[in-house]
Formats: structure tokens, sequence, C-alpha cells
């Protein structure tokens, strides 16, 4: 997958963000867009994954040289943020039963091998809402790293987690993240320390 950012201008009422970015993020490949806090890394990576909406320019997707229809993106794009909500009122089965009716997960790996994969005992059936904060971290990655995109987004990826979930993170991405086009919005070198590209969204500014 290529996405190619064009012109691209983001602003908060008066409060510009990112001013003129220009970009082409090729996959295979990863990157890492890095910069102080408040420098625009997560709203760059929102309007990336076609979340946010810029105030001015272009994102535009291809694969194999065809676009991508704006409305179908969402079909090859798997997001992880902080913020993002997961259905608290469900067991995590049922997540992540729901979850994959849109997506297909990787091939060869089914519901039941990622509840093991996640690693905590008897999650299967619990409600998520009774999950520590590192736990539905754990949930959030991996319905990301799991469902079988062309392209995975990352902000903070390792928010919450303990040294065994941020060792879980690495080998995840070290295993599933190859051929694929990933782009982790950080501040912490363990969470981008695979990628091969680095971008200081302060240039943007
Ligand atoms: N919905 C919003 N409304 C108004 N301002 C916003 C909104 N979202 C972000 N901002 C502002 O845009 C700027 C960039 O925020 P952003 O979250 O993209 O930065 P960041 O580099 O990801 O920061 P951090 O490292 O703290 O996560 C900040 O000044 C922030 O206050």
């Amino acid at each position: 997958m290529k996405i190619s950012v064009n012109s691209l201008s983001k602003k908060f009422v008066h409060h510009p963000v990112l001013r003129d970015v220009h970009l082409t993020l090729q996959g295979p490949g990863s990157y890492a867009l890095l910069g102080v806090n408040g420098s625009g890394k997560s709203t760059l990576l929102r309007i990336i994954a076609g979340i946010q909406q810029a105030s001015k320019g272009t994102v535009e997707y291809s694969f194999d040289g065809h676009r991508i229809a704006p409305e179908l993106v969402f079909r090859h794009v798997s997001f992880c943020a902080p913020g993002m909500d997961i259905i608290e009122e469900m067991s995590l089965r049922e997540f992540l039963q729901f979850h994959f009716r849109f997506k297909q997960p990787l091939k060869g790996i089914t519901i039941d091998d990622i509840i093991a994969l996640i690693g905590i005992r008897q999650a299967g059936d619990k409600l998520i809402g009774d999950f520590s904060s590192g736990m539905k971290q754990r949930v959030k990655l991996a319905q990301a790293i799991f469902s079988d995109t062309q392209a995975l987004f990352l902000d903070e990826p390792c928010t919450n987690l303990d040294d065994k979930g941020v060792a879980q993170y690495q080998n995840w991405m070290q295993q599933y993240g190859q051929g694929r086009l990933v782009v982790v919005a950080s501040n912490d070198e363990r969470e981008y320390s695979f990628c091969n590209e680095r971008i200081a969204v302060e240039q943007f500014k």
C-alpha cells in the first residue's frame, strides 16, 4: 500500500498544528512519527488513518498502482490509540467476535489463538469493563495487529503496558508487522525501535 499526503494542513479553530505536509508512506515499510508533546503526531496519524479531517490538502491511498476509494479505505486499515473506545459491556470473546465480523483475522489465526496470545488467563469470558488499563491496551493492540489489513496505525502503543506487555508488543510487531505498512506515533523508543524511517513532525510547524 502507498499513502500520499499532499499539501496537508490542520488547524483547530485558529490554532495551526500542521502546515503543508508532503509525505509518501510506502508499504511494506515502517515509519515513526516523532516529536515533543503537542507537536501534532496523533493529529497527523489520525488524518492519515482517515479518522480525522484535514483542514486542507489530501491523503490518497493506492495499492498496486490502483487508487483505493476513500469510503473503502477503512477495510485496509487498523488503528490503535489510547483514547480509542472498546466495548466494555462485552466479554473479550464477544468483542473479538464482533470486531471480526467487519475485518478478517490474519490468515491462520483464530479468536481462540488471539485470546491465548493476549495471554491473560480466563480472559475470554471476562467483561472488558473489568479489565485493568494494561489489559485493555493489550486488547486494543491485538484487535489492530491481528486484523488482516495492509496498514497498521499505532498511537503510543505501549501506553499502560508493563515490561512484559512491552516485550509482547515488540514480539508481535516483529512477527506480524512484517510485510505491512506500519506507522507509529510515539515519544518512547521502545515503541518504534523497529521502524526503518523516522519523521520529525516539528518540521511541519
Ligand atoms: N480536538 C482538538 N481540539 C483542539 N485542539 C486540539 C485537538 N486535538 C489536538 N489539539 C491540539 O493540537 C496540538 C497537537 O496535538 P496532538 O495530540 O496531535 O499532539 P501529539 O504530538 O500527539 O502530543 P502528545 O505527545 O502529547 O501525545 C496540541 O496543541 C493539541 O492541544
